[in-house]
């Protein structure tokens, strides 16, 4: 019989290790309102526990997200994180979704210094196979996926109006009377990043700044890390729109990573009737979401005695030393 190990070395194991354990790496989500999104999140939390990860997922929530949904973070093993909100300037900008300007508070996650670094991810994106080693990523770049331009929320774009795609940019040329090809672009429901003090106050200095506009603190992502961006492969955040506007682009049995971000196809309120929604690939890829969301067995209290039992082994020096004298 291991003997007792007492409740509060194993928290303080259990942080340590995290902390130890992670380098001071974690992955870290945005959570707004008091919706429906705190399902995504959860979802992911549970999800990223699947892998096999040993990083924890932080969660940057803003004021308005409620106790009940707190506690629900809290009860999955999540590191919730209330931040502040950030505006963008007063405009009269149309953002390609209403609810959009919500999503500049994102920016506050720069501010996390306490990590050496992480890998943000939208709380509509299932992570399935273990990307720790993404974590191991070079500190010099900004990594994501690059986007695409080819749905009607682009409609407002040159590139959408020519036809003009960065996932096929020989299909269009880009027309040299319009000036130099725009920058390859990410999306920014999923990247690698390293923050930094002064690289955080630089970003909201610029955000107050910049003119919003339609993709909002996306398109001010891309514009602020234009040099430092690094394209990483589409297994680490396949748009679903991919799969219709550039299947050629896509091996759905490498992807590591689904970012539900198509309309209709959030999996948590999926109905299949949108464009789109009937497709047998997105009714695969929301039922794998629905079969994590739903597994009790991935929940953090039916794990946390294992995840605490091991990270004390590990604090113990490995199960020899924690085995009676006796029995050794
Ligand atoms: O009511 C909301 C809307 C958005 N979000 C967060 O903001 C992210 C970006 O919004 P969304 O994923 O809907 O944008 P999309 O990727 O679909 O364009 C979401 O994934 C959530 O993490 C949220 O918490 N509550
Ligand atoms: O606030 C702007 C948002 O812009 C992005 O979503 C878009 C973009 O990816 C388009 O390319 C797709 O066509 C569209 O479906 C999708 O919603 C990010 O996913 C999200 O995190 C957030 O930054
Ligand atoms: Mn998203």
């Amino acid at each position: 019989m291991a003997p007792d190990i007492t409740t509060a070395a194993v928290n303080a194991t259990v942080e340590q290790t995290k902390f130890d354990g992670g380098k001071g790496r974690a992955f870290v989500t945005f959570l707004a309102g008091n919706g429906d999104y705190i399902k995504g999140v959860v979802g992911l939390a549970k999800g990223l526990r699947k892998t096999k990860t040993i990083y924890p997922l932080v969660v940057a929530i803003l004021p308005d997200v409620p106790e009940e949904h707190r506690k629900i973070l809290v009860s999955q093993g999540c590191i919730v994180k209330e931040i502040v909100p950030v505006y963008p300037p007063p405009n009269q900008t149309q953002f390609a979704m209403a609810y959009y300007v919500i999503n500049y508070s994102k920016l506050r996650i720069f501010e996390f210094v306490e990590y050496s670094k992480m890998i943000y991810l939208d709380g509509d994106i299932q992570v399935f196979e273990n990307i720790d080693h993404l974590f191991d990523l070079p500190d010099d770049y900004f990594y994501g996926v690059m986007d695409c331009f080819c749905e009607k929320t682009w409609s407002h774009t040159p590139q959408y109006k020519i036809g003009y795609c960065q996932q096929c940019p020989d299909k269009v040329q880009w027309p040299s009377d319009f000036g130099p090809k725009p920058p390859l672009y990410f999306n920014a429901g999923m990247f690698v990043f390293h923050p930094h003090a002064a690289t955080y106050h630089d970003l909201l200095e610029k955000v107050k700044i910049s003119k919003p506009t339609p993709f909002a603190e996306q398109d001010f992502l891309n514009m602020y890390f234009k040099d430092k961006y690094k394209p990483i492969p589409n297994v680490y955040n396949l748009v679903l729109a991919m799969l219709w506007r550039h299947p050629e682009n896509v091996e759905l049995d490498k992807v590591q990573v689904v970012h539900y971000c198509a309309a209709g196809s959030k999996p948590w309120r999926y109905t299949g009737e949108e464009q789109n929604m009937e497709r047998e690939d997105i009714k695969m890829l929301v039922k794998k979401w629905k079969e994590i969301y739903e597994d009790e067995t991935l929940d953090y209290n039916n794990n946390v005695r294992v995840e605490r039992f091991t990270a004390a082994l590990l604090e113990a020096g490995g199960i020899k030393s924690m085995l009676t004298p006796s029995a050794a």
